[in-house]
């Protein structure tokens, strides 16, 4: 299996990267708006950030999931028992966020947010008429004005070698919400998992731009677009001695769309939220 890198500008640049996606999962844009400088000021700036201590101010809240998960309480993927190596902060843009960090956030969520409707768009227009006509409105509308939409700053933070046998930066999973947008980080380490349960590299060089399909764009396109399992895997030699950073953008619906006729976006976070056990 492949995932496909595709240049943004090219003409057919949208049937390029939704063949990538309805094959794989994945699909990697170069040449994207995303401004790249952005992207590597708010990995300094965060890096700085949790490698301080005022992050524990600003304590996750089970009710409402903005702040910052540290290690300790960090996420249990899907069927797995090892927590992940890593610690993260979910902004919302009603949500709480150190006020020398916020401009920058939000300047991203915003332009980011400005891509995604645009590859939805792509993404619904290559979808074949039989399942597209089962979309209950245009899949960039889902996303339009949407409170639940997540920006993350990972931290996975240089090993000790002292992890628990088995543990990973982060186990295999699928993401939950519709689509979900990631600069490249600044370490490798991100895997996708072929249909023949093989585990390949995602293109990942500095610049490229990473889009995945989650599981509730899987469920709204019976399986056209697969949520496709991934993985980041830990490092070793140098690389272990090193954080790595991320910063996905995971596109939620809003609460009240209609994915399909056993789910709205609103049940299905939820029920994903409680395995995860992230959530009473
Ligand atoms: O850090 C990465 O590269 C991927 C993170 C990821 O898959 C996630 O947080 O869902
Ligand atoms: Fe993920």
């Amino acid at each position: 299996m492949q995932v496909r890198v595709v240049d943004y500008r090219a003409a057919d640049a949208a049937e390029q990267f939704t063949r990538s996606l309805h094959e794989t999962g994945f699909g990697v844009l170069v040449n994207h708006p995303l401004p790249q400088e952005l992207v590597e000021k708010i990995y300094a700036d965060w890096l700085a950030y949790f490698n301080g201590s005022e992050k524990h101010e600003l304590a996750f809240s089970k009710e409402t999931q903005d702040g910052y998960f540290s290690t300790e309480i960090s996420e249990t993927a899907k069927g797995h028992t090892q927590k992940d190596i890593k610690e993260y902060f979910h902004i919302y843009p009603w949500g709480r966020i150190p006020a020398s960090l916020k401009d920058d956030a939000m300047r991203y969520y915003r332009i980011a947010n400005d891509l995604a409707a645009e590859l939805l768009s792509w993404v619904e227009k290559h979808t074949p008429a039989e399942i597209a006509k089962n979309y209950r409105e245009p899949l960039s509308n889902m996303i339009k004005d949407s409170r639940l939409t997540l920006l993350r700053v990972l931290r996975y933070p240089p090993l000790t070698g002292n992890e628990p046998a088995g543990s990973l930066r982060a186990a295999a999973h699928g993401d939950i919400n519709l689509l979900t947008i990631l600069p490249a980080a600044n370490e490798p380490g991100l895997q996708v998992q072929g249909k023949d349960g093989e585990w390949v590299d995602v293109p990942g060089d500095f610049g490229m731009l990473i889009i995945n399909i989650g599981d509730m764009l899987q469920e709204a396109s019976q399986g056209y677009y697969p949520s496709t399992q991934h993985r980041v895997v830990n490092p070793t030699g140098e690389g272990a001695k090193k954080s790595r950073v991320s910063l996905p953008l995971f596109l939620h619906p809003r609460e009240d769309v209609v994915l399909s006729d056993r789910y709205t976006a609103h049940t299905y976070l939820e029920e994903r939220l409680r395995e995860l056990g992230v959530k009473a």
